[in-house]
């Protein structure tokens, strides 16, 4: 549970067009046919090295800056040294005498934002995928190099960090040969750190990957990729890819789903910083600037046309199904008005973060956020502070889990203990599992086996890799891999395991709705879904902690976690004392017993009436 607070000193070094108000000129920039306009994205499995790639071609295509991975431009990218968003680059680049443009786009590596990196294969025609030599092929190489294959992308081959003294250059070649269908000639052996041979990976680029295809003559068609709310000017700043059509910086654009028209601010690409543009035509990525009022306006995946045309909207990639949830709620100094705005423009720009209203006794009203994963969850909250300066209480994570009504075999799905159905409508509970992918080198292969059947898995494939290398494949409970399951795989490999993970279905298992009592009120918003088989475990856990964050009162406080009726656990938080006999001198012990007596019956009164005020922190630590 964590609240961030944004570091003014880093937004202000940031290159960020959030930062930069609307520029006044526009600049010279060609026009590109087509035929000579490239859109690629560049995949890897985790810190294989995708961003200080991308700064080499982008040095290559005449940009100099002297921020190193210059489109890992989020605050919470720089800070986490992870890529979280794809971002582009539009370079111009002669080959042949011929001038191209080359618009490349980084895509994150860590198995949360592979949603992401589909949303970019989706408007790319060809992938560089990356591997590092030190390390070979890895569980999001294989799985970012289907999602390649899955969008009929042409796949070009990047054996990366050959100038580490422990590059096994050779044995990886062939890995990525035999489990990609690679040809030699396609993988290119480069140091994105030195930047020897990266120059060498353009011209294959612009021969192998196909050019984007579309009409600049045509009626104006676009696709809404991804949005940016300018702080400063109210604005917002689409990224469009131009499928057919050209469109100029003086047009005005419809947003096809909302049917609205706004009038065009700026137009322009990315350089990697916005560079304004006097227009942008068919096959090119770029920006847009609008002026829209409604969040709900802006809708990422949607079509952009000229008023008044009628279009068909484009297709687009489907939401991605979240696999955990948190209630989240506003902070002791978090006003709500602003914390709903600040949350659903970031919503708007993470399509693959769900939002419902929530609401909690304690906590007031908020939000149930559903996430793609832990590291997803984490990055949002970060977002959010960092971005719009708003904290939040997180709640712990939970899963949607299934039961199956004795009603006709209805399914219901829930994923927190308020809309668990009666167990007496139920005929088994379920919970999903997820297939984990592991890769791992052979000394380690049989402590990390062993901590995947801990986990409840069951092994599905155990096969050599060559270099002494195993791939596993375990279906596990997805419960089990929410909370350290990945660190500790990372843990226990001395780092060189890495997972990937597919839903992979239901489990039958069986669940209890357990709630928490503190001086026999149930606190809303404390009830926990817990597997039968752990429930005194997870009671005692539960009521020691929050034992620890209550503060101590004139009376005792009292915490139960119960099922109905019956109580699990207790814990008790001692009351102060205060010594009502010390100012008897001697005489009759009647006296002090009688004192002691009232003592103890204003307690008890005292107890009875006060409700115990539960901190905030509870609902974060727990
Ligand atoms: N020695 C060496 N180090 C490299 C090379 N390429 C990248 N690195 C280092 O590898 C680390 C990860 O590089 P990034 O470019 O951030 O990797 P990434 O794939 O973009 O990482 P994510 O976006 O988090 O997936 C950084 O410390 C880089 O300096 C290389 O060719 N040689």
């Amino acid at each position: 549970m964590n609240i961030w607070q944004p570091s003014k000193r880093f937004i202000t070094r940031l290159p960020n067009v959030l930062h930069r108000s609307l520029s006044d000129g526009v600049e010279t920039f060609p026009r590109f046919n087509p035929e000579h306009i490239r859109n690629f994205s560049i995949i890897a499995h985790v810190d294989h090295g995708k961003s200080t790639l991308a700064d080499r071609l982008i040095e290559i295509g005449g940009v100099k800056s002297s921020l190193p991975q210059q489109l890992d431009n989020l605050q919470v990218e720089r800070e986490r040294g992870i890529t979280v968003k794809a971002q582009c680059a539009s370079l111009r680049y002669t080959y042949m005498g011929q001038e191209y443009l080359l618009n490349l786009i980084d895509t994150p590596g860590h198995a949360d934002f592979t949603h992401e990196v589909g949303r970019s294969l989706f408007l790319s025609d060809g992938a560089i995928l990356l591997v590092d030599a030190t390390q070979g092929v890895q569980a999001q190489t294989v799985s970012n190099f289907y999602t390649a294959f899955e969008n009929d992308l042409f796949v070009l081959g990047a054996l990366n960090k050959i100038d580490m003294p422990n590059a096994k250059v050779g044995s990886c070649k062939m890995e990525m040969s035999k489990m990609f269908d690679l040809f030699d000639s396609q993988i290119t052996e480069i140091s994105a750190k030195t930047g020897e041979n990266v120059e060498k990976l353009l011209p294959q680029v612009i021969e192998l990957v196909p050019p984007p295809r579309g009409n600049p003559s045509a009626d104006l068609v676009a696709i809404l990729h991804d949005c940016q709310y300018l702080s400063s000017s109210g604005n917002v700043l689409l990224t469009v890819l131009i499928k057919e059509g050209t469109l100029n910086s003086r047009d005005s654009v419809c947003l096809l789903s909302s049917g609205k028209t706004f009038p065009v601010r700026e137009i322009g690409v990315f350089q990697p910083e916005p560079l304004p543009t006097s227009n942008l035509s068919a096959g090119q990525l770029g920006y847009l600037i609008l002026k829209v009022k409604d969040v709900e306006d802006v809708i990422i995946g949607d079509t952009i046309c000229m008023p008044g045309s009628i279009v068909e909207p484009l297709k687009t990639i489907p939401k991605p199904k979240p696999s955990i949830f948190s209630g989240v709620f506003p902070d002791e100094n978090t006003d709500f008005r602003s914390m709903k705005e600040s949350l659903e423009k970031l919503v708007r720009s993470d399509t693959s973060v769900s939002i419902e209203a929530d609401s909690n006794q304690t906590l007031g009203q908020g939000w149930n956020l559903g996430f793609l994963g832990t590291l997803h969850r984490e990055v949002f909250a970060q977002r959010l502070a960092q971005e719009f300066g708003t904290s939040i209480i997180m709640t712990k994570p939970s899963i949607t889990y299934r039961a199956v009504l004795d009603n006709n075999n209805e399914i219901v799905e829930f994923n927190c203990a308020k809309n668990m159905p009666k167990c007496y409508h139920v005929m088994k509970w379920e919970e999903p599992v997820v297939e984990t992918t592991i890769i791992v080198p052979g000394d380690h292969l049989a402590s990390v086996i062993s901590h995947c059947m801990s986990c409840r898995g069951v092994q599905k494939e155990n096969s050599t890799l060559g270099e002494g290398r195993f791939l596993l494949k375990f279906n596990i409970p997805l419960i089990e891999t929410v909370d350290d399951f990945y660190s500790t795989i990372k843990k226990l490999s001395s780092g060189f395991a890495t997972c990937d993970f597919e839903e992979a279905g239901y489990w039958e298992t069986d669940l209890t709705q357990v709630d928490v009592l503190v001086n026999g009120d149930r606190v809303d918003g404390l009830s926990m879904i817990v597997r039968s088989d752990e429930i005194r475990e997870v009671s005692m856990k539960t009521v020691k902690n929050i034992a620890k964050l209550l503060p101590r009162e004139q009376y005792k406080i009292i915490i139960q976690c119960v099922i109905g009726v019956k109580v699990q656990a207790r814990a008790e938080v001692k009351p102060y004392r205060k010594d009502v006999t010390k100012d008897l001198y001697g005489g009759d012990k009647t006296r002090a017993m009688k004192l002691l007596a009232r003592q103890r019956e204003g307690k008890k009164k005292l107890r009875e009436r006060a409700t115990v005020k539960i901190p905030r922190a509870v609902f974060r630590t727990l």
